[in-house]
């Protein structure tokens, strides 16, 4: 029935008011009113259309994807939009394109790492589109091992210029999203040569294509790298690949200024504000060939992906909270067996064993909202420390963004998969927004530092820290814990021994410090004052259920070194499944919270109303296979077949 709501009778059972939710959902009232309209303005935007997405081919995807940037950009400038709407505008559009790369990752590298005349020069320049920028960092041989980049920048003094060269094919540029067909520009990295010295790797910015006809200049060969996982999703994006010939570029346009470290400041209203401000200069080579090095860690050009990793946690809430939310609406639609005297049958999500999958998910998707949070916090806080030359949480923030972006990507990519089980067969259908949820999200896994190098990076600093337990260096911060952990003193002597060799079980040490952070994090969350009725109270049930849940999970862990004991490990699934019963009545409340449009779901599934059947039905007869009823090919294919024709048929 069109215009009933489906879903009424339960969003009628919600003890909690759920405005009051979407408020500490979207993290304040402005960051609400702000998304709220740019959603519905997308939404009701025929040009942002996004259903028939999956029917396309690559090229009519991409040229499609083209249209929408484009009229997404005429948008911005017709309404005046402010930095923040154009970007809520851009996730809502929810399309992979080059724009990503340019406004997340291009203009960021330059506000970070551009001195300030390459900032006079070049912003202004990317703020209006004028340039389109990508990130060329990785290449056909080297992802993960950023020094072990073979592309060369050479220093030539008679002309004031760098010399840009791949000399080998494992040193094409390979992955840059936006770089195969779109880019004019690109930040290129490459090994710096100076006076005949290597001296590391550095950014450098690059012109590709003509900014008159768009042809690459001379010495560059650049294309597309091809096809990617999933039909349409991720393939919006012209991941490229760039060989270098002897291009030459003037010396001021590598660049010499310090890392990515962009203040995020939070006024009171807490709207976020990204303002360069960090002006410590890491390296630099002068017109007489001279290379001057500051004595700031050189950790410091690794800023950008500190940077981009923390966005990353927020975004992986997003895509995780949109699974759960097309799963728990359908599972309160969907009915399976049980009926009694010709009653309905039961709704799917009143089984224990769907909520004893569902459920986590939905607490996981608010616990990564809230560490999120925290780490942008604690981006701003090391941004601020930088500023005063402090260095000493450096590691922290490094060891805390590529954990996080870690555990909370490889969660997401796992927890979308669920939800699509969760849907059963439908779950299976495009139609269904999941199996295109999944192929985008799940190279998150690997881009911006695969999850598990990113894990031994986190080791590496908890063993560092181990083996300075009972040194005058007390753990702070996230590791303070670290001194009331009894039996790290004792191994405290073994830890400089066989990292490598005991890298599998350090991974998972990893994974639990971080998991740790996510609790934590959460729990700090509900010690702050939450207003609206009721609100408080779900989240300690979700809280509740994210702990819960990881040490069940885990038990053997947990049983194994002694933590706890066989009775506490039946007590916490005793008190999760009473939390499963608490959650119930809440659930759709619950995601309704995320205030998600039905056009940014792209999910019959999900749909508000939950009138899933006959949407369902009406989808079906719009796919391009129905436009005949006779399929072409019946003739040439089919119908040999069936009339035993098949030896003389011309296939
Ligand atoms: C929309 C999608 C767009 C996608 C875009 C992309 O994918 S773009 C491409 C994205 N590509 C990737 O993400 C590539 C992933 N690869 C990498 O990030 C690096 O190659 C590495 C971290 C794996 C190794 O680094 P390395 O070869 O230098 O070796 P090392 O391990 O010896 O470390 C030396 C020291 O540096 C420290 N430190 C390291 N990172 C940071 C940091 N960010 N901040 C602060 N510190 C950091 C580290 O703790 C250590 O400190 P210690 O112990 O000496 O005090
Ligand atoms: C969709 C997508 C978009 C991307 N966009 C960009 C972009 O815009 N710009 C850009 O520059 N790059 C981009 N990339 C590239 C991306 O950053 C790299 O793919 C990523 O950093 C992983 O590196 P790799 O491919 O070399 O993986 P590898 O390092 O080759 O990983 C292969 C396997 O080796 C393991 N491994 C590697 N090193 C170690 C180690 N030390 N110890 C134990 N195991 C190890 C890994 O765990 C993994 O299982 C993109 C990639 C994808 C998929």
């Amino acid at each position: 029935m069109e215009g009933v709501d489906h879903l009424a009778h339960e969003r009628n059972k919600s003890e909690f008011d759920v405005d009051a939710m979407k408020i500490v959902w979207a993290g304040s009232p402005h960051a609400f009113v702000v998304s709220d309209r740019i959603s519905k303005l997308v939404a009701s935007d025929p040009g942002f259309r996004k259903d028939n997405r999956s029917t396309l081919s690559r090229k009519e995807l991409f040229k499609n994807t083209l249209r929408k940037a484009a009229y997404a950009w005429k948008t911005i400038i017709d309404l005046h939009l402010s930095e923040e709407e154009a970007a809520k505008l851009r996730f809502y559009v929810d399309e992979p394109a080059f724009t990503d790369v340019h406004w997340g990752m291009f203009i960021p590298a330059i506000k970070g790492q551009g001195t300030e005349e390459q900032q006079q020069k070049w912003l202004p320049l990317a703020y209006k589109m004028q340039i389109i920028g990508c990130y060329a960092q990785t290449e056909l041989g080297h992802g993960s091992n950023v020094q072990g980049l073979e592309t060369t920048a050479t220093f030539d003094p008679q002309t004031d210029e760098f010399i840009i060269h791949s000399p080998t094919l494992t040193s094409s540029k390979w992955w840059p999203g936006g770089l195969g067909k779109v880019a004019t520009h690109a930040i290129a990295y490459a090994l710096l040569i100076v006076g005949g010295r290597e001296q590391g790797v550095h950014g450098f910015i690059v012109q590709l294509r003509s900014l008159e006809d768009h042809s690459p200049l001379p010495g560059m060969t650049v294309g597309d790298i091809g096809m990617k996982f999933g039909n349409g999703a991720y393939n919006a994006m012209d991941n490229g690949v760039l060989r270098f010939d002897h291009v030459r570029i003037p010396r001021n346009q590598m660049l010499m200024r310090c890392a990515q470290y962009t203040c995020l400041c939070m006024p009171s209203d807490a709207k976020l504000i990204l303002e360069p401000c960090i002006l410590i200069r890491v390296s630099q080579v002068t017109c007489e060939g001279k290379y001057k090095q500051s004595d700031v860690p050189r950790q410091l050009v690794y800023g950008a992906m500190l940077y981009v990793r923390q966005t990353i946690v927020a975004d992986a809430s997003c895509a995780l909270s949109r699974a759960v939310c097309i799963a728990t609406r359908y599972s309160a639609v969907r009915r399976q067996f049980g009926s009694q005297n010709g009653g309905p049958e039961t709704q799917v999500i009143d089984y224990k064993t769907q909520q004893s999958r569902l459920f986590p998910l939905l607490a996981s998707a608010y616990a990564f909202r809230f560490v999120g949070e925290w780490l942008k916090w604690l981006y701003a806080d090391v941004t601020q420390r930088l500023q005063a030359n402090d260095f000493s949480t450096l590691p922290e923030a490094h060891a805390c963004t590529a954990g996080l972006k870690s555990l909370t990507t490889t969660a997401t990519a796992d927890g979308i998969e669920e939800c699509r089980k969760l849907c059963g067969g439908h779950g299976y259908l495009c139609s269904s927004g999941l199996p295109e949820l999944f192929a985008v999200y799940v190279p998150a896994c690997t881009y911006e530092g695969e999850n598990t190098v990113l894990l031994l990076q986190v080791a590496r600093f908890l063993m560092k820290t181990v083996s300075q337990l009972g040194s005058s260096k007390k753990p702070v911060g996230t590791i303070a814990y670290m001194t009331r952990v009894e039996h790290l003193m004792q191994c405290r002597c073994g830890v400089q021994r066989g990292f490598a060799e005991l890298s599998a079980d350090l991974v998972e040490a990893a994974v639990a410090h971080c998991q740790l952070l996510v609790v934590s994090k959460f729990i700090e969350k509900l010690q702050q004052e939450i207003p609206g009725k009721g609100v408080k109270q779900q989240l300690e049930v979700l809280c509740n259920i994210y702990a819960l849940f990881l040490l069940h999970k885990h038990q053997g862990d947990f049983l194994s070194t002694g933590c706890i004991t066989p009775k506490h490990a039946a007590l916490a699934n005793d008190e999760l499944r009473s939390l499963y019963s608490q959650v119930r009545p809440n659930a759709i409340a619950l995601v309704d919270a995320f205030n998600y449009t039905d056009h940014y779901l792209g999910s019959i599934l999900g749909c508000y109303d939950g009138n899933v059947y006959p949407k369902l039905y009406e989808a079906a007869w719009k796919d391009p296979l129905n436009e005949s009823v006779v399929p072409d090919g019946y003739h040439q294919y089919i119908r040999p077949l069936l009339k035993q024709e098949i030896r003389t048929a011309r296939l």
